[in-house]
């Protein structure tokens, strides 16, 4: 084989637009053809006749048109990048190496174990890395000494596992992953676990009783630090801010006498009376306290449930650095979302494919993707004002180019940081709205990164073979539906605000990115069309109303032509970004119940809030599954068990196609013919097909995840209202 030289220089990325492109580009072309003569038909049907059923199909029709024209955007430039780590020493001297602030946020021990959350800092903890340059702030949201407990632990058993991982080159560096991997039996490796382990029932145990026992408290130091807790006053949503140094990289060494990382728990203050804007107010404290303490100019945000699976990520980074990509205004870089513990088929579709893996690389051919929360590295320069233009914070020991040369666990070092991280430090600044996190919408990664869009930074999309980060995702329906209702309401809450990507995006970054994000903001409105075609047709067909052209209408071809590319070219994507059919089918089933579900529920809940009638917080997602839950689950069994009004409109559409279906059938025999209703016993049977778990959940099961009684008899009771109007509407 004919081998070729070697470039001059090791490159340490490349990007490679994606052939699929052009392939894009015309099937667009035909397919907005095609909307063109749907919507030729609906208006001239309209001004013939307009019936209910013509008004509500034209409306659906108008928002699958508006969300599939918005998602052309991922379409037309979709970039592969590579990344070459082993490279970067070639150019850069380890010494030089940047120092990075790795921010980990957690908010509630009960729902995100705090085993967890030390898991996740462990295994960034453990980053082939300079040890000297890595701080990792821990936020807890949650005010609780179970987390600060957890990370005294934590702080002593990363003295053992740092150097461990180092000297035998381990690759999973999350404990709780390489436990539970086919790792080598040594002696070496049997003490770490057992380490491990006794760290971990203690952690455990202490969460399980709510309180740490008299004999886990090692010294009066650990007493005085836990003491804070203990006084009348403190609970979750009032108490002073805790801050913590547990490790001091001047101080503290490992095992063999190599270097810690900073390890810094921090529990910003509480106070009823003031806003404390969830996780973006979490992160804005972090930015303020790791200024005073290390100034890093480059942080990494991450959730506690998402921990590192690659211990080269951090180098990963460093290959695409502003001065050495061609995107000279980057400001972040995004790894994907992934996750471990998925059952085969994926359900509950947590994977959030398209969102995650497939429209990112889409957005990266453009300005570059989203920001998603978790597993994204920032310059520190982006949170204080565009590219070129910084916006200077008010308390100088937070901007930039201020320099710590204090000890991080010196009185003034640790006066100024408390400070920070009270209430009142951010009354009357430009945090949240210039500077920082965002504030005003419950989806605050996406909110940030479009806000930095628009202030013309630019942003890389990172997604290794290997996945850097992998996280937990929601066991229950019922999580996994809630998590977008609350999606639903932050991106509306974008949406319709004066920062809308319908204009203000548009104008500030482009028609393609701001098409892009547009159709994020308006991601809710899937619900009317879904809702609508979901039970228009079979009502109609249960009364053996025809709504929709005959066989041989070409108008029929135009339906089959768009449905059928809409899904196809939607399996396609999903497929080729390492997916499986079945995993696909799932996908598009959970895209039919979020929007007759969670999409439809977070409509209502934002209108509400717009309306001054609820206030709706930031609902933690429980990452923590009982043995009988964890059971079904792996079975790829869907979990009801609850009586959740979230669940009622699925199982009415469910029921509603099966009856149609079947009373669409016995007619189609009476009449000897079946060309007008075809369309509507396709989508009957659609429903049904994607039904499937739902009949089952209702008669078949006796499990405690099957659907509660009372949720099929609601869901019962009120299609039968449905359908008693519609006998009066649809007639007319
Ligand atoms: O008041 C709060 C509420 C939440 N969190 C943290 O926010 C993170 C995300 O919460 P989770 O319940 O896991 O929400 P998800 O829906 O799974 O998270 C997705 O959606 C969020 C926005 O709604 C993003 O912040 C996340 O990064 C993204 O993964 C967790 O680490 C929480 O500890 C806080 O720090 N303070
Ligand atoms: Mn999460």
């Amino acid at each position: 084989m004919k081998t070729t030289a070697p470039p001059p220089t090791a490159p340490l990325h490349s990007v490679i637009p994606s052939q699929r492109r052009h392939f894009n580009r015309l099937f667009a072309a035909v397919y907005a053809a095609a909307l063109l003569f749907l919507f030729h038909h609906h208006i001239l049907s309209l001004l013939h006749s307009a019936t209910i059923t013509s008004i509500l199909l034209f409306i659906s029709d108008i928002i699958l048109a508006y969300m599939w024209s918005t998602c052309q955007a991922f379409r037309m430039n979709p970039v592969y990048r590579q990344s070459f780590p082993e490279n970067l020493e070639k150019i850069l001297d380890r010494r030089d190496f940047p120092a990075m602030d790795i921010f980990i946020c957690t908010a509630d021990p009960y729902k995100e174990p705090p085993i967890d959350v030390v898991n996740t800092a462990l295994s960034v903890m453990a980053y082939d890395y300079p040890a000297e340059k890595l701080s990792v702030y821990v936020s807890d949201d949650g005010g609780s000494e179970l987390t600060m407990f957890a990370f005294m632990e934590a702080a002593k058993f990363g003295k053992l596992w740092l150097p461990f991982c180092r000297e035998n080159n381990i690759a999973d560096r999350c404990p709780d992953a390489y436990f539970s991997t086919n790792y080598a039996l040594s002696a070496k490796t049997l003490e770490i676990k057992m380490m491990y382990e006794s760290m971990k029932i203690k952690i455990e145990n202490a969460v399980e009783r709510g309180k740490i026992s008299d004999e886990y408290i090692s010294s009066d130091e650990e007493r005085k630090v836990l003491n804070q807790y203990w006084s009348k006053n403190f609970s979750r949503q009032n108490h002073p801010t805790v801050i913590q140094v547990l490790l001091n990289t001047n101080k503290d060494v490992d095992s063999t006498g190599g270097p810690m990382p900073d390890l810094i728990y921090v529990s910003r203050e509480k106070r009823k009376a003031a806003p404390h804007h969830f996780k973006a107010g979490a992160l804005n404290a972090l930015l303020r306290v790791s200024a005073t303490m290390t100034n890093s100019p480059i942080v990494l945000t991450l959730d506690c449930d998402m921990y590192s699976n690659d211990p080269l990520t951090a180098q990963r980074l460093l290959c695409y650095l502003p001065n050495r990509s061609n995107r000279p205004n980057c400001g972040y870089v995004q790894f994907p979302q992934r996750y471990h513990g998925l059952n085969e088929a994926d359900i509950y579709a947590s994977e959030h494919k398209r969102l995650f893996r497939v429209n990112p690389f889409g957005m990266d051919g453009l300005n570059g993707p989203n920001y998603v929360g978790t597993g994204c590295f920032f310059l520190r320069r982006v949170f204080f004002g565009g590219p070129s233009k910084y916006v200077r914070p008010e308390i100088p020991e937070l901007g930039l180019d201020h320099v710590v040369d204090k000890p991080i666990d010196s009185p003034e070092v640790l006066g100024l940081a408390h400070r920070v991280a009270g209430c009142n430090c951010e009354d009357q600044t430009d945090w949240g709205s210039k500077m920082g996190f965002r504030y005003g919408s419950l989806v605050e990664d996406y909110y940030t990164g479009y806000r930095l869009k628009c202030e013309g930074w630019q942003s890389i999309f990172c997604d290794p073979i290997r996945p850097a980060f992998l996280g937990d995702v929601p066991f229950s329906l019922n999580d996994a539906l809630g998590q977008v209702k609350r999606w639903s309401v932050g991106l509306l809450e974008v949406g319709f605000s004066k920062y809308s990507p319908i204009t203000l995006g548009m104008r500030s970054m482009g028609l393609l990115m701001g098409l892009g994000y547009a159709h994020y903001a308006f991601w809710p409105i899937w619900s009317i069309p879904v809702t609508i075609y979901a039970f228009l047709p079979s009502l109609a067909l249960l009364q053996g109303i025809p709504i929709f052209p005959k066989v041989y209408d070409p108008l029929f071809f135009v339906y089959t032509f768009l449905f059928l590319g809409a899904y196809g070219e939607d399996c396609l994507d999903f497929i080729s970004t390492q997916g499986t059919f079945q995993r696909w089918w799932s996908d598009q089933r959970m895209w039919l119940m979020r929007s007759l579900s969670a999409f439809l529920f977070g409509s209502i809940e934002y209108t509400m809030k717009r309306l001054g009638m609820a206030t709706h917080g930031f609902n933690i997602t429980s990452k923590v599954v009982d043995d009988e839950q964890g059971k079904r689950y792996a079975q790829g069994v869907f979990e009801f068990g609850i009586p959740s009004p979230m669940f009622v409109p699925l199982a009415m559409a469910a029921i509603l196609n099966l009856i149609a279906f079947f009373s669409g059938f016995v007619y189609i025999m009476k009449e000897r013919s079946i060309d007008s209703l075809v369309m509507q016993m396709f989508i009957a049977g659609f429903g049904v097909m994607n039904g499937l778990p739902f009949y089952e959940a209702m008669v078949l099961r006796r499990d405690k995840g099957r659907m509660p009684t009372k949720t099929t008899i609601t869901s019962i009771l009120l299609l039968g209202l449905i359908y008693g109007l519609s006998y009066f509407v649809l007639r007319n």
